[in-house]
């Protein structure tokens, strides 16, 4: 699913209605239906809120199909500004006629709204969506804090009023919506961590705008999908042998650290790697080496080799930071370098980012893939970045990292950003119930397995995330927190589960 912000969901429109002739009054009633479908109606009683423009217009629309199954309905609409857009006009025109009860919006008026907002069921936020770039005028915001205050549940159409759909961030006053049903894509505002509280829940319902006229206006932003996360789980030759799904090399853990060395290894193992292979520091090893079941280990002398035979390397998780491991790193580039690099992927997670503060160049010359996974915390340390500008631009944020220092970026949180610099993809799966130490951890795993077993490294970093918050939702319907524990072993099920779905 793609994601857009203002301007391109106006050459959307504008190139559906102009250059491909589907008539706008056709897109408008789309919108009118899809909210329609998304609304309880076994409710009776709907009270409908109009701007001016085609958000307005949207709700006009709505309100004739609520009067047509025999609903109560009130429309209270904002009667100054500027002219109605056309088809608008025409289904306030359409509404008069009818003799539906309409209202202006005024200082009389605002007592029998505010008893109307009272009594609804539903009210529909119809006042303004994507049209709107300045703060909105008095008259609007209070009419906002009417809705606000007063009503039971609130269905927004489009965008939540008084949000700017392009950052999320509020114009003055913003509806508190309990839905939002947003159409033909996902809007980039949403996706802002302040913006959330205000959406209630999401959907996005496609208005009969053609896949391809989206292409022709994108900007290369998705929202990783269900079908997407599906098409990319490979599937398994009969005949094949564990040399045929990756050799994974996991440095990690350190004194004090151990469990996020056995988590990583654990989770490359359950995700499908045919060989995974723990290097650890010194101190740990012998202690780590009787834990492993289905692992192999290699000593840290032997790091150089380790790292020839692998075409994968996790590197990083529970580490350590200082200089020890910054050696570790240095060895495994060097030899990743020398072992025919360019198929190879080295991923770095926790310690082996701390250990990048102040050094990305390094990444910029390498001749093989690397993806790096940092939350916020060690996103700031890479970028140099406050961690509050970088999660409220957490894709621009990701997207330029990865474009200058040629790797791919996995920014977690909430919304994890994939991108490799050119694209990005968005993971709506997961939730605070994954955070737990240890789930990093899994998750570098999780994508190194994928790459060992020949997905593209952004595809590998795509299908991860999503899987990894995939099996975090599911855990978290029935548990209050989910260990990563709990994800690792929950893995293989899942996996087989949406590869059945694909045939
Ligand atoms: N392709 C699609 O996705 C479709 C979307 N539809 C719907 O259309 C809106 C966008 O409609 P648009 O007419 O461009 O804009 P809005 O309705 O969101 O806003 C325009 C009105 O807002 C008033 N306005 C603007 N700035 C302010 C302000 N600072 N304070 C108060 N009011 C403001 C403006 O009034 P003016 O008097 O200032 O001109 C307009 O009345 C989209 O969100 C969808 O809901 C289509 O229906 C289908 C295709
Ligand atoms: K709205």
């Amino acid at each position: 699913m793609r994601i857009a912000g203002v301007e391109m969901m106006r050459e959307i429109d504008r190139i559906a209605v102009e250059e491909i002739g589907i008539p706008a009054p056709v897109l408008m009633e789309n919108a009118a239906l899809a909210c329609i479908r998304n609304l309880d109606l076994t409710k009776g009683y709907f009270v409908v809120v109009c701007g001016r423009g085609n958000n307005g217009g949207d709700g006009f629309a709505i309100a004739r199909h609520l009067y047509c199954m025999d609903k109560e309905v009130d429309v209270f609409y904002i009667s100054e500004g500027s002219d109605y857009k056309t088809e608008t006009r025409t289904n306030f025109r359409i509404l008069k006629r009818l003799g539906v009860p309409m209202i202006p919006l005024s200082s009389e008026t605002m007592w029998s709204f505010r008893e109307a907002l009272k009594d609804a069921d539903v009210v529909i936020d119809s006042l303004v969506g994507t049209g709107v770039a300045k703060p909105l005028r008095d008259f609007l915001r209070q009419v906002i804090q009417e809705i606000n205050i007063n009503s039971k549940y609130v269905l927004s159409v489009d965008v939540p009023s008084g949000m700017n759909a392009d950052n999320g961030e509020t114009m003055g006053q913003v509806i508190d919506a309990d839905m939002t049903v947003t159409f033909q894509c996902m809007k980039r505002g949403f996706l802002n961590y302040d913006a959330m509280s205000k959406l209630g829940r999401v959907i996005v319902e496609n208005i009969g705008i053609p896949g391809p006229v989206e292409a022709k206006a994108e900007k290369g932003e998705f929202l990783t999908d269900h079908a997407l996360a599906r098409s990319l789980v490979p599937l398994r030759d009969k005949t094949g042998f564990k040399s045929n799904y990756g050799k994974v090399l996991v440095v990690a853990g350190s004194s004090g650290f151990t469990g996020a060395a056995l988590i990583c290894t654990e989770a490359a193992i359950s995700t499908g790697s045919g060989l995974v292979t723990l290097c650890s520091r010194e101190e740990v090893f012998q202690s780590l080496v009787l834990r492993l079941k289905e692992a192999m280990s290699i000593h840290p002398d032997d790091l150089e080799d380790g790292t020839g035979r692998a075409d994968v390397v996790v590197f990083g998780p529970g580490l350590g930071a200082g200089d020890v491991t910054f050696d570790m790193l240095l060895r495994v580039i060097k030899s990743m370098q020398e072992n025919g690099g360019r198929s190879k992927t080295l991923l770095l997670d926790a310690d082996g980012l701390n250990v990048l503060k102040d050094r990305t160049e390094i990444l910029t010359h390498l001749d093989f893939n690397v993806i790096l996974t940092p939350h916020v915390g060690e996103m700031s340390r890479l970028c140099g970045l406050s961690s509050e500008v970088i999660q409220k631009n957490r894709i621009d944020t990701a997207r330029s990292f990865a474009q200058e220092h040629k790797c791919i970026v996995v920014l977690k949180g909430y919304n994890t950003v994939i991108t490799d610099g050119k694209t990005a993809y968005v993971n709506p799966t997961g939730s605070s119930a994954m955070a737990q130490g240890g789930m990093g951890d899994a998750l570098a795993g999780i994508i190194g397995s994928l790459c060992g077993q020949g997905l593209e490294p952004l595809e590998a970093a795509i299908l991860g995330t999503y899987l990894h918050g995939y099996i975090g939702d599911e855990l978290a319907g029935e548990n209050y927190i989910v260990k990563a524990s709990e994800i690792i072993e929950a893995i293989p099920g899942c996996m087989k589960r949406l590869q059945d779905s694909k045939r």
